[in-house]
């Protein structure tokens, strides 16, 4: 049986380094202030919403939820990002992600003020990633990643790492931020021939595909690490991610390390999304 990676170790490290920078933010009267922009319902988006308000309550964060119906046009979307923007009292914004078909997805992401794009979707975040400037914010669910791997002291230089899914939410900024930490780095996706055998040779597995429990033993060896960043609903209505954990577990061996869902990697995101927040209100306290 493998190791599992809770996240919660991993979070409280991080609030732990955040708290008091959130009390010198009031001190100085500034309320650290996350808006949530959804549209629809999607049981996703209403997961990380709840975590989020959890656990933004429990630590003095601030949050703002901005709702649309699925049905919502661009221009009503368009109209509550120009709010967001305007709004000096709002920090950082989180705006759910896939947006419905009808919206331009790029126009909107990039219709918000890069100083509160705090979960990186404009192009101003991800140049930032792609060219390893430091510049804007990742995407908190690939920083999540990193902060994991390092939490539990597990290296990346010179590993080899494959990726499933090549999503600008997370597949392709992941590959970037692991290339950047020196990681050898295959990008895995829908079309990739024989992805087992991809998998199979690697040290680290990022599975970001949001096929429920599509990835079983087969793809996987004695002594890997797998990061399931999935976050999929089965039949029954529970949340489960790309890995089929049990079995995966049982192969991976006490050498192994897996992240569960849930209480992994989610938890993860939504303090790093917090940290985000606060950087944030800290620039903007500065200014
Ligand atoms: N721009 C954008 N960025 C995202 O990172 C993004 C997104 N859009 N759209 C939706 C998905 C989904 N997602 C989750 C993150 C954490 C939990 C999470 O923490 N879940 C708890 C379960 C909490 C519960 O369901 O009650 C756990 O895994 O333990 C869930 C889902 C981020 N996503």
């Amino acid at each position: 049986m493998a190791r599992i990676l809770y996240g919660k170790e991993v979070s409280s490290a991080l609030w732990e380094r955040l708290l008091p920078r959130i009390d010198r933010l009031r001190a100085h009267g500034v309320a650290p202030t996350l808006a949530i922009v959804r549209v629809g319902e999607r049981p996703d988006d209403l997961s990380y919403e709840r975590t989020c308000a959890r656990q933004a309550d429990l630590h003095g964060i601030a949050v703002r939820r901005f709702v649309l119906p699925t049905e919502a046009t661009q221009a009503e979307l368009e109209a509550v990002i120009d709010a967001v923007n305007a709004d000096p009292r709002i920090h950082g914004c989180l705006m759910f992600r896939p947006l419905p078909p009808q919206m331009d997805e790029r126009a909107v992401c990039d219709r918000l003020s890069p100083a509160k794009d705090i979960d990186g979707i404009g192009s101003a975040s991800l140049a930032g990633v792609f060219a390893d400037t430091g510049e804007g914010f990742p995407p908190a669910t690939a920083q999540a990643c990193l902060e994991t791997l390092d939490f539990y002291d597990i290296p990346v230089a010179g590993k080899r790492v494959v990726v499933l899914g090549r999503s600008l939410v997370i597949g392709r900024p992941v590959a970037m931020m692991l290339l950047a930490r020196h990681a050898t780095v295959t990008l895995a996706h829908s079309r990739t021939a024989d992805v087992a055998a991809h998998t199979r040779e690697a040290d680290i597995v990022v599975c970001a595909t949001g096929r429920a429990r599509a990835y079983g033993a087969e793809y996987f060896s004695p002594g890997q690490t797998v990061l399931d960043v999935g976050i999929n609903f089965d039949e029954a209505g529970n949340l489960c991610g790309d890995v089929d954990f049990n079995a995966v577990a049982s192969v991976l061996g006490e050498d192994g390390a897996i992240t569960p869902v849930p209480r992994g990697l989610g938890g993860v995101t939504t303090s790093v999304t917090m940290a985000h927040v606060v950087r944030a209100a800290e620039v903007a306290l500065r200014r």
